[in-house]
């Protein structure tokens, strides 16, 4: 992993929803949604982090909360190191220049109104007046329209730059949403579960652009997606999420092959993946069973939220909230397994390959 200042970085990141609506005076305070909390999380130049879980688990408020769409209850978010305030329009432009959303569903994110070439064009006016104070013209225009559409392997360009959104399938319209986020030339990508709504069949070519924009042009991508088997293919590192709380982190090839945290082998053994994804975890699950639905976020007991569904779990772990112990350098887990507490719970050996470093729950 780069020991370089990460250029885009979340600490303690947390996000309360009020449940049941507004405020009313007179009345006791709404209880609140815990859908992200205290999660701690790392973006890289050229590197694709991976943010995976099950719906519900805050992957999206994640993404919203980096993407400042929405306020932080607590926490902070570095850009290149230095904490972000995105407070009024102008901070909010300035970030939203060098920090970029993919989101899910391309046919809701493009204007069906208007031809590529005017969603292009805007996006490019309003990123150049930002960063030059000029206006793109002309030739000038032309050109950068088409190395934009290039850069999403639309090519040649002119057979798409005058089309409308419903003359082009749903990969096309991801790509023309990715180009859009590229006119800001930005620094970070942020994928909100950028393929679930495309054909199976399109979906890695999807893919392997944002790789190819992660290689070529040295862009720090996160990936969120409930599908743990893409993540392998696709993110040099993964974190894992429950309950809006990271389990597990680490390099993409271990967390899926040899998961260290219970839920994730729940997660990796019932992934629709034909290679096999760690035969080890789906055999714990088989044996011991995790059925069961996640917590309720309204107020959360204490002690780890995956508890109640943990085949291992102990009294330790439905009191206490387990941090993230380091277990092989660069990958952790939240999980009392791995502690050297005498009252642990056995989670398991799993063998790690030549990345094997700590002994889990031994
Ligand atoms: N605006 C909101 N107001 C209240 N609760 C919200 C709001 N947005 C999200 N939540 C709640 O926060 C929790 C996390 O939601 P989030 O959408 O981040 O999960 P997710 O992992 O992205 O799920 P999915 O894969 O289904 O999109 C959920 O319980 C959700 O109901």
């Amino acid at each position: 992993m780069s020991q370089s200042t990460p250029v885009l970085a979340a600490h303690g990141l947390t996000k309360h929803f009020r449940a049941g609506g507004r405020r009313i005076a007179g009345r006791p305070p709404a209880r609140a949604i815990h859908a992200v909390d205290g999660v701690d999380l790392e973006l890289h130049r050229g590197q694709v982090l991976a943010v995976v879980g099950e719906s519900g688990s805050g992957k999206s408020t994640v993404a919203r909360l980096l993407a400042g769409l929405i306020p932080i209850t607590d926490g902070r978010v570095l850009l290149d190191g230095a904490e972000v305030r995105v407070r009024g329009r102008r901070a909010f432009r300035a970030y939203v220049r060098r920090v970029q959303m993919i989101f899910q569903d391309p046919f809701a994110s493009i204007n069906p109104v208007h031809p590529v070439r005017h969603t292009l064009t805007r996006a490019l006016r309003l990123h150049r007046r930002q960063s030059t104070g000029g206006t793109l013209r002309g030739a000038e225009l032309e050109e950068a329209l088409t190395e934009l559409l290039e850069r999403v392997h639309l090519t040649p360009a002119e057979r798409y730059v005058d089309k409308y959104p419903h003359e082009l399938s749903g990969g096309q319209r991801q790509r023309i949403a990715i180009a859009r986020a590229l006119a800001a030339d930005p620094e970070v990508l942020l994928a909100d579960e950028p393929v679930s709504m495309l054909d199976v069949s399109i979906r890695l070519g999807i893919l392997n652009l944002l790789a190819d924009l992660r290689d070529r042009l040295g862009i720090a991508v996160l990936y969120i997606t409930h599908d743990i088997a893409s993540a392998r293919y696709f993110a040099d590192r993964t974190t894992v999420l429950y309950a809006g709380q990271v389990m597990e982190t680490g390099d993409s090839e271990s967390v899926t092959q040899e998961p260290l945290h219970p839920y994730t082998r729940l997660l990796v053994a019932s992934a629709p993946d034909p290679d096999d994804l760690a035969g080890a975890g789906a055999a714990a699950v088989r044996d011991q069973g995790t059925g069961g639905e996640p917590p309720s976020l309204v107020d959360p007991p204490p002690g780890c939220r995956f508890a109640p569904r943990c085949p291992y779990a102990r009294d330790l772990c439905r009191r206490e909230t387990p941090e993230l112990i380091e277990v092989t350098p660069g990958r952790s887990a939240a999980c009392w397994g791995y502690s050297d507490r005498e009252d642990r719970p056995e989670v398991g050996r799993v063998s790690t390959g030549s990345t094997r470093g700590g002994e889990a729950g031994a």
